[in-house]
């Protein structure tokens, strides 16, 4: 069988999730089944000491962990999570090109990419979590470490987030306003409200039950919903790729003095 190809839409525009507060989108063929493998095997075979390993489920954070909400600089990101992830985000506009050359500056930023407006025009950190059955993340907001631009890649299978309004006196709904299915090798991004008014999560689950075009936000955008036509979708190991730019980078060097300081 052929591997599946990569499939970018013309504008991020294209891909945005209608009825969610703008805005969100998603992208079912952001990278190949070719590329999925590749990132799967560097994933796996991290030294063991990348991995921190919680009550279910395990993760790595690269470059580093933030201290104080602070990225410190130093290492870069590792090509692996480069090439072709970043190039492809910046790669997309995100409103469709205007005919008209005397748009402001502030459209053409924006039809630059997703991250034209954030500190360091680009991300610059990486989550790494893998769900295996029965496993998820307790609905949270991501604070303010990140500018709120996040973009998740899924990789070897499908589950839902659950995204729930916060009440005025700081309790969650038990039930989730929306629910968007992940499938592997999709990108999904979601940025203002989304990550300042809203929280997110994932339910432990072996299989994500009643989808329907009626109960899964970006049910239209999906590359296969024939798979899902039960309603249900049995889980496997599902690895995700959370990539944001951190606010704040501490120059080291700087601190240590103008020995420390020099670059070539
Ligand atoms: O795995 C995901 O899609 C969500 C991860 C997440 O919410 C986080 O790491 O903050
Ligand atoms: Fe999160």
């Amino acid at each position: 069988m052929a591997s599946s190809q990569f499939s970018l839409p013309p504008s991020l525009e294209a891909s945005r999730i209608a009825g969610l507060p703008p805005s969100a989108y998603y992208i079912a063929d952001f990278i190949s089944e070719e590329e999925e493998q590749k990132i799967l095997e560097k994933v796996e075979r991290a030294p063991k000491a990348r991995w921190r390993q919680l009550t279910h489920r395990r993760l790595q954070t690269w470059p580093s962990d933030l201290v104080k909400n602070t990225l410190l600089d130093g290492q870069p990101l590792p090509a692996w999570l480069e090439e072709p992830i970043i190039s492809r985000l910046l790669s997309v506009p995100v409103l469709p090109s205007s005919s008209d050359s005397s748009g402001d500056e502030k459209e053409k930023q924006q039809q630059q990419h997703i991250f034209a407006d954030s500190p360091h025009g680009r991300p610059n950190h990486v989550l790494i979590n893998e769900y295996p059955p029965n496993t998820g993340i307790m609905p949270h907001k991501d604070g303010a470490a990140y500018h709120p631009v996040v973009c998740t890649v899924s990789l070897g299978s499908s589950l839902c987030l659950n995204l729930y309004k916060a009440k005025e006196d700081g309790a969650l709904d038990s039930e989730p306003v929306w629910r968007i299915l992940q499938e592997p090798r999709s990108l999904l991004i979601t940025t203002a409200d989304l990550y300042t008014e809203y929280l997110h999560g994932i339910d432990p689950l072996s299989a994500d039950v009643n989808m329907s075009e009626r109960t899964i936000a970006n049910w239209s955008l999906l590359r296969e919903p024939s798979l899902y036509q039960n309603g249900e979708n049995q889980r496997g190991v599902r690895v995700s790729l959370t990539y944001r730019d951190v606010l704040k980078v501490s120059k080291l060097g700087s601190k240590l003095g103008p020995m420390f300081n020099r670059r070539p």
